[in-house]
């Protein structure tokens, strides 16, 4: 028979009146939730954890967490708390096997009492990032069954893959939530508090054993808080998961919400143990907690200095060591040291034991899945492709209606050649509108590689693929628009031969796109402007502005040929002139006049006819027709080439 399990607050500081909060069939649940249980990791232990950096200032060393310690067992939730600066994230970090950028981290940090190998540690565990890059334009359901793809093999069934995701988003209440999208700075999406829940689920729908979160109420109301770490709590509970968590100032009831409370100042620790045994710890020490009054406000105004008036600076100082002291030497403080060395003396299960999660997707099932988590993504988010093709339409009809019907005598020459210039240039240019869109992709990204998911191939693979239909329309549409308005070579050949050159333009800049916005992710306007730099650069390079034959030896072996716009312009231009023959001006009374009564501002072997053979036009710059594939060849190692500087900085940076 089904039993019905009901949780409703403990409203010390907030008042939530009889609302139930959940109402859930408890039988389904531990079936939905089956996956998450966690049957081989029974704890982690953290000792002589101490980190230590170079002073900015004095260039000296110094530590900012000094022999830290603790224990956490299967099924308990512990809060790290402590004044901003406390070295909470750094512990996190060196407990979540990340990079923490110090000088030196010594510490062990066990499973089950034996040091997992990388590669297992990352499988059972997962990181929530305080600002968890969640794709916007996702809904929340597709945000749990993208997560579930990256993470588990493709061979499990749709059906069980599905009730994973209903099981989660009843569990963490977001069943009215499950097709909305998350939301994007244009289209208004759930809730703060909503979000942090979905960026919980979506770690735990790859079934880790230990999650760690980086304030995860940070920004949220109290009663918003007060719901992440509740539903959070319910899920490790049943499931016997382990559960760290950075978190600032939590209300009462939040607060007594975790099993136990690492309370650090400083780097040191301040208290280890249960948290309904803190304010006994601080009585012992003579602090006694004054009534209606939030003890984690409380504890944190005791171990903070930071605000102290500088006359009290020593005595405030001087109150912290006894404090730190008071812990250290503590029966509390001793009875957690035997209690790691017990966990470590235990019967340790080699990791190889340790239940490493499901088996992983293949390279090719990642590439898969991406591609359509960004195929999703491009046709909702009008950010990535819509406002470029947008933009681009209409340039193309500036374009068109400016080189309006240029017609084919000589004073359209130089018009043409100045379009062909601007339209190949000013594509290019505008590429820089695909930055906000790759730095999203890349957050998501650095996530997910942090989780062990993917890694910079499949991310670059599936970003270039994605990239082609869209950046093939774009250039069918311009062409389409402003070719035909233009005047260009009338003819479908050099039609499509036009799109081809202006989409391999399109990729090359998307490329150059990718590559810098790697290097600099987190400085949109660095990034913005290095690709704007780039470009006015090659711009000035390619050809147009100082012919190849003119330009100096330092721009022309340095730069003119590896840039890309080179080869667009040129090829543009071989496709406009060598087949064509314009007409020359009839001579006016001047005495300038040709042979024929006409004027030639290019002379080649038709003047005598009054006509010029457009490989005139092209023999200025030095251009020949029959180059194309060598160009195109040339074109495509360039392309290439971005996307693998690309690729090699992404998997440099860490
Ligand atoms: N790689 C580093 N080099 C130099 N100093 C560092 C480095 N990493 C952290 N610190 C310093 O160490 C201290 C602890 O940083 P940490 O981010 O862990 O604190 P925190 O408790 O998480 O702070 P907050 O609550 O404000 O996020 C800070 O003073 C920080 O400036």
């Amino acid at each position: 028979m089904a039993v019905t399990s009901t949780t409703s607050a403990d409203n010390t500081d907030v008042d939530r009146g009889t609302k139930e909060y959940e109402v859930i069939d408890i039988e389904q649940q531990a079936v939905a939730e089956a996956h998450l249980r966690n049957t081989t990791v029974q704890n982690i232990t953290w000792r002589g954890v101490t980190v230590t950096v170079k002073d900015r200032e004095t260039k000296l060393s110094k530590a900012i967490l000094e022999n830290v310690e603790g224990i956490v067992e299967a099924g308990e939730i512990c809060a790290l708390m402590g004044p901003s600066g406390c070295g909470k994230t750094t512990l996190l970090n060196v407990l979540a096997s990340r990079p923490t950028g110090a000088q030196n981290v010594d510490a062990a940090v066990l499973v089950n009492g034996s040091k997992p190998s990388r590669e297992a540690f990352r499988q059972m565990s997962r990181f929530v990032e305080q600002d968890d890059a969640l794709i916007g334009s996702l809904t929340v359901r597709e945000t749990l069954h993208f997560a579930s793809r990256l993470a588990s093999t493709s061979s499990l069934p749709k059906q069980e893959r599905t009730a994973r995701i209903d099981g989660l988003l009843d569990s963490f209440g977001l069943r009215d939530q499950a097709n909305a999208l998350i939301g994007t700075p244009i289209r208004k999406g759930i809730s703060g508090g909503q979000k942090r829940r979905v960026g919980v689920a979506s770690q735990l729908i790859t079934s880790p054993k230990i999650l760690f979160l980086d304030e995860p109420t940070s920004g949220l109301d109290s009663a918003a808080s007060w719901e992440v770490i509740n539903y959070l709590k319910g899920v490790a509970k049943r499931n016997k998961l382990i559960v760290i968590a950075s978190i600032h100032q939590p209300s009462t009831s939040t607060f007594s919400l975790f099993d136990k409370l690492l309370l650090l100042s400083a780097g040191k620790s301040h208290y280890f143990g249960p948290v309904a045994g803190v304010q006994s710890h601080y009585e012992s020490l003579g602090y006694e907690l004054p009534l209606h009054v939030n003890p984690a406000e409380f504890l944190l105004e005791m171990v903070n200095t930071d605000f102290a008036a500088a006359h009290r600076r020593r005595e405030s100082q001087q109150r912290l060591d006894q404090l730190q002291m008071g812990w250290a030497s503590s029966q509390q403080a001793k009875d957690v040291s035997s209690s790691i060395s017990g966990a470590a003396a235990g019967p340790s299960s080699t990791l190889t034991d340790l239940e490493v999660a499901e088996k992983k997707p293949s390279p090719p099932s990642l590439v898969l899945t991406l591609l359509h988590r960004s195929f999703v993504k491009s046709y909702r988010d009008v950010v990535v492709y819509g406002i470029r093709l947008a933009m681009y339409t209409g340039l193309a009809i500036m374009m068109g209606t400016v080189w309006l019907r240029l017609s084919s005598s000589q004073e359209s020459i130089i018009p043409l050649t100045n379009a062909i210039f601007y339209g190949s240039a000013f594509m290019s240019f505008m590429a820089v509108a695909y930055i906000p869109a790759f730095i999203e992709d890349h957050a998501t990204f650095l996530k997910e590689k942090h989780n062990g998911l993917y890694s910079a191939t499949e991310l670059m693979l599936s970003n270039f693929l994605i990239g082609l239909p869209y950046l093939f329309l774009i250039s069918l549409v311009f062409s389409a628009i402003s070719y035909w308005l233009s005047n260009f070579n009338p003819t479908a050949e050099a039609f499509f031969t036009w799109v081809f050159w202006i989409f391999l333009d399109l990729l090359a800049a998307e490329g150059l796109v990718v590559f810098v916005c790697s290097l600099f992710p987190s400085f949109a306007v660095v990034s913005l402007a290095l690709v704007a730099f780039a470009n006015g650069l090659w711009m000035s390079v390619d050809g147009f502005m100082v012919q190849p034959g003119v330009l100096n030896v330092f721009w022309r072996y340095g730069f003119h040929y590896w840039d890309y716009q080179k080869y667009v312009f040129e090829n543009m231009m071989v496709n406009e002139f060598s087949g064509r023959v314009y007409t020359c001006a009839a001579a006016e009374g001047t005495g300038t006049g040709g042979k024929n009564g006409c004027w030639c501002m290019w002379q080649t072997d038709l003047a005598d006819q009054c006509l010029i053979r457009g490989q005139g036009v092209l023999d200025q710059y030095g251009y020949k027709d029959g180059y194309m594939g060598k160009d195109v060849g040339i074109m495509m190692g360039i392309i290439l080439g971005y996307r693998i500087a690309g690729w090699i900085v992404l998997k440099l940076k860490n």
